[in-house]
Order: C-alpha cells, then sequence, then structure tokens
C-alpha cells in the first residue's frame, strides 16, 4: 500500500513508525508532506520515498493520505488537497473536531474514514476509534483497520458524532494521566524524595494499579475500598480529594475538551 501523510508531526509519524514495524508498507511507499522545514531536516533520516514541503499532483498516485495536520490547518491543506486527490483515494484523517461531512465538501471527495487515536500509538498501544463514510469499500476499510491496529486497538463506531466525546475521553486521556502522575512525583519531592525515586515509586504504582484493573475480578470501588483502610492513610487523601471535588474537576475538564472539539468543527 502506498500511503502519503500531509502533516508529519507526533502522530502522522507516530502511524508511519507503526506501519513500517510490522512491515504493513515499505519506506519507499511513503510520501511525507510536511511543511515545518526543521521537521523536514528530521524527516530525511526516516528515508522515505518522497518527503516534500508542498501538496502536489503526485499525492494523486497514493492509496491512502492521512490527513494529520492541526485542524485550524485544515482549510488551506484541504484547498490544496481538493485540486489533487483521485475518487479511489481513501483520506484518512485523525484531526480533533473537523466533522466528515466537512472533509467531504471541502475535498469534493466522499471516501474519508475520520480517526481519533492517541500517542501510546507510538509504542503500538494506542486506542483509536473511527468511523467511516459509505462510500469507502470494505476492501478499503479493511486494510486500513489492520494498519491502525499496528498502532494499537482499534473501535468501529457507527456513529462519527461520538469522535468528539473520544477525543475529550482517550484523545487527550494521556496528557490527564501525565499529569496526575506529575502532581504525584511533586508531592513525593515535596516530602523528601529524589526525583528518580518517586518518579519510581508513582510509576511502578500506575503500572501494577492498571494491571489489577485488568486482571483483579473486582469493581473499581471495590479495588478503592481494599486500599482504603477505615480510618487510614488512603481514606485521609480520598476525603481530601472528595472535599476538592477532583473527580468533578476532572470530569468537567474532559466535558471543555468536548466541547472545545465542537468548537474545532467550525475553524
Ligand atoms: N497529539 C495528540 O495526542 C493527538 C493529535 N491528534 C490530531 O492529530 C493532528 C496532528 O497532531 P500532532 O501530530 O500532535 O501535531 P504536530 O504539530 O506535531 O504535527 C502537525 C504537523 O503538520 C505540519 N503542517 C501544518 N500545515 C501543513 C501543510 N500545509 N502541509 C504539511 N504539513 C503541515 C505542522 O507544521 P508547523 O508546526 O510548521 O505548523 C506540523 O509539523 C491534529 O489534528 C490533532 O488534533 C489526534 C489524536 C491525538
Ligand atoms: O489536544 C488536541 O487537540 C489533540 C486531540 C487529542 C489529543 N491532542
Amino acid at each position: 500500500m502506498k500511503i502519503a501523510i500531509v502533516g508529519c508531526g507526533n502522530m502522522g509519524m507516530a502511524f508511519a513508525r507503526a506501519f513500517l514495524k510490522f512491515d504493513l508498507v515499505k519506506k519507499e511507499d511513503f510520501l511525507l508532506v510536511e511543511k515545518s522545514t526543521e521537521r523536514q531536516e528530521s524527516l530525511q533520516s526516516f528515508q522515505p520515498g518522497v518527503l516534500t514541503g508542498l501538496i502536489g499532483p503526485q499525492i494523486g498516485e497514493y492509496d491512502l493520505v492521512i490527513l494529520s495536520v492541526k485542524p485550524q490547518d485544515f482549510a488551506a491543506v484541504g484547498t490544496a488537497l481538493a485540486r489533487v486527490v483521485q475518487p479511489t483515494q481513501v483520506i484518512l484523517s485523525i484531526m480533533a473536531g473537523i466533522p466528515m461531512k466537512t472533509i467531504q465538501s471541502t475535498l469534493q471527495h466522499q471516501r474519508v474514514i475520520r480517526a481519533m487515536p492517541n500517542t501510546p500509538a507510538m509504542l503500538g498501544m494506542g486506542i483509536t476509534a473511527y468511523a467511516a463514510s459509505p462510500e469507502v469499500d470494505i476492501q478499503q476499510l479493511r486494510k486500513i483497520e489492520n494498519l491502525i491496529n499496528a498502532t494499537g486497538r482499534s473501535v468501529f463506531l457507527e456513529d462519527e458524532a461520538q469522535l468528539d466525546a473520544v477525543t475529550a475521553l482517550s484523545g487527550s486521556g494521556p496528557a490527564y494521566f501525565f499529569y496526575l502522575v506529575k502532581a504525584m512525583v511533586e508531592a513525593g519531592k515535596q516530602m523528601g524524595f529524589e526525583e528518580s525515586v518517586a518518579t519510581l515509586l508513582v510509576k511502578q504504582t500506575m503500572l501494577g494499579s492498571y494491571h489489577l484493573i485488568n486482571n483483579a475480578d473486582k469493581s473499581l470501588d471495590e479495588l478503592i475500598k481494599a486500599v482504603a483502610s477505615k480510618g487510614g492513610t488512603t481514606e485521609a487523601a480520598l476525603q481530601h480529594f472528595e472535599e476538592g471535588t477532583l473527580g468533578l474537576t476532572l470530569a468537567q475538564g474532559i466535558h471543555a475538551a468536548r466541547k472545545r472539539a465542537t468548537e474545532l468543527s467550525k475553524s
């Protein structure tokens, strides 16, 4: 399969590297379109078939075009792409917020898949939800699904509208996790630990706890209860979190992310 990637930043290249790792695409079958000259220089070591700064007619020769520019750049990219895209090509957009119908009308092109991955895709441990326009045929859909699965797990959505909520939950989710880890490491430092020791304590706690969620036959409430002894330390912390409405604040943040995705759809 020949793949063009427009916007070769964090996510575009996470996808490219995952496809390579599983031998789904050869290096020479990539066309990388990247505006930033600094990024272009670092992309040379990737040795793609073609590396360019401009969207040109050669894009029409690729089976799949991945749109991985920021949503705010889509207007400019879409206008250029509309001139060169060919009817049988598939467009795979990972841009937050931009609806399928906007992509279709801007590009005057029907075969569009809209997906929302997250950064663990870099390790093949991401989760991507995606929806497809009916014009994408089943063979094309299966091939794209294989590609997405090289980046981790995937969920097919019948209802594209759910993608803004996916963006808020799992698309942005890694940043929430890192934020929590950072806050815990800071607390460890305040209690006198070296950063490396605090980081080790927190990281291994997160890893072990993740595996407990997956393997212990207990609900989240039961898992919490198993840690929080009556009148003990955990209870003291949880009570403080409740008083500060930490859970509510987290939920409100996630709703704010979803609202922003909807705003981006109008950019
Ligand atoms: N980062 C994440 O966790 C996730 C991001 N996404 C989505 O993926 C998309 C990309 O995000 P991310 O990889 O983080 O962003 P990056 O900024 O890392 O990458 C986007 C790249 O596209 C380049 N670009 C801008 N305009 C053009 C153009 N006309 N032609 C070619 N390249 C261009 C940018 O250059 P320059 O910097 O010079 O503008 C930049 O290098 C976004 O739409 C985002 O919503 C989805 C899921 C997760
Ligand atoms: O912050 C953003 O807009 C993108 C979408 C999901 C993760 N990063």
